[in-house]
């Protein structure tokens, strides 16, 4: 796992072995322990290279084996072992140096990177600090502030800004690995003590105490309850304050804690989850093993409203040349401006050139000849949609890939209108779709496996996690939305207000609540698909009692706060007040509480206290019921699938895992509790019934989550 030679003459190079990203496994840190007690060992040797193979330097520890017991040697004194050694130790960074792997380089003497590698300590975004001494280390060696931002962020580094930083000692285009045995024997010799950062001091500006609790209060504002960042500020002020051993025996402690913790094995649940979600398969036995996508290098996007235009900008940025379409030439215009800023924008943060040159517009559907792949982006309406794709089947050449950005439409419907269903595929993108990095990639009954595979590939070309969902109404986010939006407004009629159901909410962790939600996203469009559901306005039966449609429970209030022209943050007034239409800071409403209290006098509802904890089983077990269903459907491949729509579209907090984790933590018996005490409560509510699924891993002792799939009954039928 570790590679020893001895290279022009006196150099020992040693040569991290474990594909694909030289993750420090008890068997790597063996194999380097072994090595560098050899090297220092040997009379004949007089410094040493420590590389990694295939052009990666060392990914970090192996998460794989945080879950188990832990084996092999330790990494802190590993590291400090090469750090005390009286040879020079160079590190050669080439790929990528990231946590345990940076900590390691940041024990050796100096640091050699290639031009395209990257480094950075991103323990954080798994719950954890960097206990390999990262925490000691780099702010001696860099400074506070910088090495606060880096530690907390988890940020990824590339050699340039790491040479600026100071974290490494010289950049090449070159070998890495030949410029550091070059300067390996260049350095015998000279003094090592300077070199060796658990030596020197914390370089700290006179306000250090000021950055620290700024750090701190930056860091509890973004963290959401996050407790690993927390825990960075409190080890890096142990590295101001403390002598580093002191400052070490900080870091252990704080690392003991963030170990064990829940939040830890969320986050690193997410890590895997996110890379399993892209390893699709289908009940066919196709799979993104054995699928080869299809070759995209010209796309279309047919409609330039909001989704349209992030579609194009996350197309164009990912460097393929794409046709706009609209209807007319003022519609085109206006989309054209809007792209071209939304491009320069964007390229002027990065210093780049916008690519404006991979774009042509046009209102001529007859122009998409030669593309390979089209996205329609039009308004949510089966009737233009269907003529779109009527149109787009007999325009396009036969194998052009026909894709829908719909946010819940029929896509089988869709693909019946066109001579080639197979071709057809859902793409539903997330608002704003150029940073969004959510893609639910919908599978029609008759989508091929190939037609999967590029839809897959390209969410993957456009930086998105892509996620293969089942087509049934809502996809799989939306349609556990709705129970959870139900169940948010049910709380209102009940007794409590958006600010007290958005504070529990935001205080689990949602960057923001449901009506905050609402007023960003616009009232006027849920209002408008619940008077096409026949919910509201004309179509309603008019038997229906005002609280009850379709059987079933109903809260007319949204549709109530829409007739009075609240429709939001763009108007000025939704469930909240702002300073002005399109103003952002949202404040409680007088007019709204007034306006639940009329409600419920006018419904005879008595209003009772409400707490937190209420509005969290209600909202959020409903919404996991869903996701228990969605399973049973056979509508997402696995709990993994769901837990990453909900983390990358939905705000769900990364550190609780997404929804069916955090069921699997709070334990599902207690969910299945709940979910029936509120069934008892409101009968009337079909989304608290619990899903057989739920009830039947209960009886089964309520298995792992990566057990569940053996307790479906149809497992990836839709699929
Ligand atoms: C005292 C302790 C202190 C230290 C703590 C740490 O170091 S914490 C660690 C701090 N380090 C990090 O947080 C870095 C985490 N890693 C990354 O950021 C990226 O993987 C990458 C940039 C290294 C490569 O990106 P890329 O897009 O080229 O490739 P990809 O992402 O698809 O990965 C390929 C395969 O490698 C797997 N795998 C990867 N890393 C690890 C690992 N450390 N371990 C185990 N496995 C790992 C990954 O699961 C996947 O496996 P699969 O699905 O094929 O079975």
């Amino acid at each position: 796992m570790a590679r020893y030679a001895q290279v022009q003459g006196s150099v020992a190079l040693i040569t991290l072995t474990n594909p694909p990203v030289n993750a420090l496994s008890a068997a790597v840190r063996l194999g380097i322990t072994e090595a560098v007690t050899r090297a220092l060992r040997d009379p004949k040797v007089k410094s040493v290279v420590i590389c990694g193979e295939n052009g990666v330097f060392c990914g970090g520890a192996d998460i794989r084996e945080f879950a188990k017991p832990m084996t092999g040697p330790p990494l802190v004194p590993m590291i400090s072992a090469i750090e005390e050694g009286d040879k020079p130790v160079v590190a050669a960074i080439e790929g990528v140096a990231f946590g345990g792997g940076l900590e390691l380089a940041l024990g050796c003497h100096y640091r050699i990177a290639h031009s395209k590698a990257r480094v950075g300590l991103p323990e954080v975004t798994l719950g954890l600090l960097p206990a390999a001494g990262g925490t000691q280390r780099l702010p001696r060696l860099i400074g506070l502030a910088p090495a606060l931002e880096l530690i907390t962020t988890g940020r990824h580094v590339t050699a340039q800004e790491a040479l600026k930083l100071g974290i490494v000692d010289k950049v090449t285009d070159q070998s890495a690995q030949d410029l550091a045995i070059q300067f390996a024997q260049e350095v015998i010799g000279q003094p090592l003590l300077p070199r060796k950062l658990s030596t020197q001091l914390t370089p700290c500006p006179p306000d250090v105490d000021t950055i620290l609790d700024e750090a701190m209060a930056r860091v509890k504002q973004r963290a959401r309850g996050a407790m690993a960042p927390v825990a960075c500020v409190q080890a890096v002020r142990a590295a101001v304050n403390l002598p580093y051993q002191a400052g070490m025996q900080k870091e252990q402690e704080l690392m003991a804690f963030l170990f064990r913790s829940s939040q830890a094995r969320a986050l690193q649940y997410c890590f895997f989850a996110q890379r399993a979600v892209g390893k699709w398969s289908l009940s066919s036995g196709a799979h993104s093993g054995n699928s080869k996508p299809r070759p995209v290098t010209k796309a279309a996007v047919i409609g330039l409203g909001t989704m349209g235009r992030g579609i194009t900008v996350a197309l164009v940025k990912a460097g393929l040349s794409v046709v706009a379409v609209e209807t007319n030439k003022k519609q085109l215009e206006m989309g054209k401006q809007m792209v071209s800023a939304m491009l320069k924008h964007d390229a002027q943060k990065m210093n780049a050139v916008p690519r404006l040159d991979l774009l042509h517009y046009t209102t001529d559907l007859s122009e998409l000849k030669n593309t390979d792949l089209i996205i329609e982006a039009v308004f949510e309406d089966m009737a233009l949609k269907k003529e779109v794709f009527k149109k787009l089947s007999s325009v396009c050449k036969p194998d052009a890939v026909l894709c829908t950005n719909t946010s819940g439409l029929d896509v089988d419907e869709l693909a019946s209108v066109t001579k080639r269903p197979e071709l057809v595929v859902g793409m539903h993108f997330f608002a704003p779709a150029h940073v969004m990095k959510l893609l639910e990639v919908v599978r029609g009954s008759r989508s091929s496996p190939e037609v999967m595979a590029t839809a897959m590939h390209l969410g993957k070309r456009l930086g998105k996690v892509s996620v293969v969902v089942g087509n049934c109404s809502g996809f799989v986010g939306n349609r556990m939305l709705r129970p959870y939006l139900d169940q948010a407004n049910f709380l209102l009629e009940e007794g409590a207000t958006p600010e007290l159901v958005d504070g529990a909410l935001e205080e689990f962790g949602f960057p923001m609540g449901v009506f905050k939600v609402s007023d960003l996203s616009g009232l006027d469009v849920g209002w408008r698909i619940r008077k096409e559901a026949g919910l509201t306005g004309p179509n309603v039966d008019p038997k229906d009692p005002l609280r009850r449609r379709q059987g079933r429970r109903y809260s007319p209030l949204p549709d109530l706060v829409c007739e009075q022209g609240r429709l939001g943050q763009k108007s000025g007034r939704g469930w909240y007040l702002y300073d002005k239409p399109g103003g952002r800071v949202a404040t409680p409403d007088p007019d709204i509480h007034k306006l639940l209290e009329d409600y419920r006098v006018r419904h005879g509802i008595r209003p009772r206290q409400i707490g937190s904890q209420e509005v969290l089983e209600r909202c959020l077990f409903a919404l996991i019921n869903e996701g228990f269903r969605v399973l049973e459907d056979g509508m997402a491949m696995g709990p993994e699938g769901i837990d990453m729509i909900y983390v990358f579209g939905y705000g769900w907090p990364r550190h609780r895992g997404g929804p069916m984790f955090y069921a699997a933590m709070v334990g599902l018996p207690r969910v299945l509790e709940r979910l029936e005490y509120y069934q008892q409560v409101h009968p009337d509510v079909p989304h608290l019934q619990p899903s057989s699924l739920l009830r039947r891993l209960v009886v089964n002792g309520s298995p792992p989550l990566d057990k569940w799939r053996d307790f479906l009954q149809r497992p990836h039928s839709q699929l």
